[in-house]
């Protein structure tokens, strides 16, 4: 479903991504963890075209975002953007409009479907994620806990193929980290493909398949959590679980 290959990234000719290669597959769940500042979220804005690499190549779903550094026409971004939904740590709402019309906004712009089916998918989505009942509540009205779940269910609503969460939890209160966590595992467990950044390693140990740890924008190990919890190979590694 993705493939990142030699992928490099600097910013003010400081090299931030070092050519890191990873793959997600079809109805995996992908943790990626590591220390602050070692380029979990560059990636994850790479993939959606927030920000541009300098080299190396992403397939998404079979088909490049940039190959070779060159990136593809921008129809063909449009249309693989489309592929993803994104998740962000505060959750960028839009503050003037009601959760149904955030729901409802990309898919009405992208003339995804009618206007019936989207408002039908708008409900389906919001009682998924436990929040019906605030169809018509503006985002300040809502607790962080809240918000995210509209974030995600608002995601959902493109129908993507691949999610992807930016520290889903990490400005959220402790209680409600969990009201968050428990719409991702039931998302991982009608078999989304996600590929998740995150400091709850509770989390990366129940539901990812498979863990990936990222230390000064290199890929310094990847395993099951098992494999990297329990015997984690490198001393980067053992050092950065210690402190959890
Ligand atoms: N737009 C930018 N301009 C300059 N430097 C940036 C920019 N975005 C990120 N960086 C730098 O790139 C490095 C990696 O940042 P990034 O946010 O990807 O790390 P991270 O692993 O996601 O960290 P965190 O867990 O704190 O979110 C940091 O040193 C950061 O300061």
């Amino acid at each position: 479903m993705l493939r990142v290959t030699n992928v490099k990234k600097s910013f003010d000719g400081e090299p931030i991504i070092k050519g890191i290669r990873f793959a997600v597959q079809k109805n995996e769940v992908v943790a990626l963890i590591g220390p602050s500042g070692s380029g979990k979220s560059t990636i994850l804005r790479s993939l959606v075209h927030l920000e541009t690499i300098d080299d190396g190549e992403i397939y998404i779903d079979g088909e490049y975002l940039v190959k070779n550094g060159i990136y593809n026409k921008p129809k063909e971004i449009r249309q693989i953007q489309r592929k993803l939904g994104m998740v962000f740590q505060h959750f960028n709402l839009f503050p003037h409009l009601t959760v149904k019309e955030n729901l409802e906004l990309a898919p009405k712009l992208a003339k995804l479907d009618s206007e019936e089916a989207i408002s039908e998918r708008c409900v389906q989505l919001l009682e998924k994620v436990g929040l019906q009942n605030r169809l018509d509540a503006y985002p300040s009205k809502l607790s962080g806990g809240q918000k995210q779940r509209v974030a995600i269910a608002r995601a959902l609503m493109m129908q993507p193929k691949l999610m992807l969460f930016d520290e889903p939890t990490s400005a959220l209160d402790p209680e409600l980290t969990g009201e968050v966590l428990t719409v991702m595992k039931d998302l991982a467990k009608e078999q989304m493909t996600m590929l998740v950044v995150t400091h709850e390693m509770a989390f990366a140990k129940e539901v990812a398949d498979r863990v990936i740890f990222m230390d000064q924008g290199e890929i310094v190990e990847e395993g099951t959590p098992e494999e990297l919890f329990e015997n984690p190979k490198h001393e980067r590694t053992k050092a950065f679980l210690k402190r959890y």
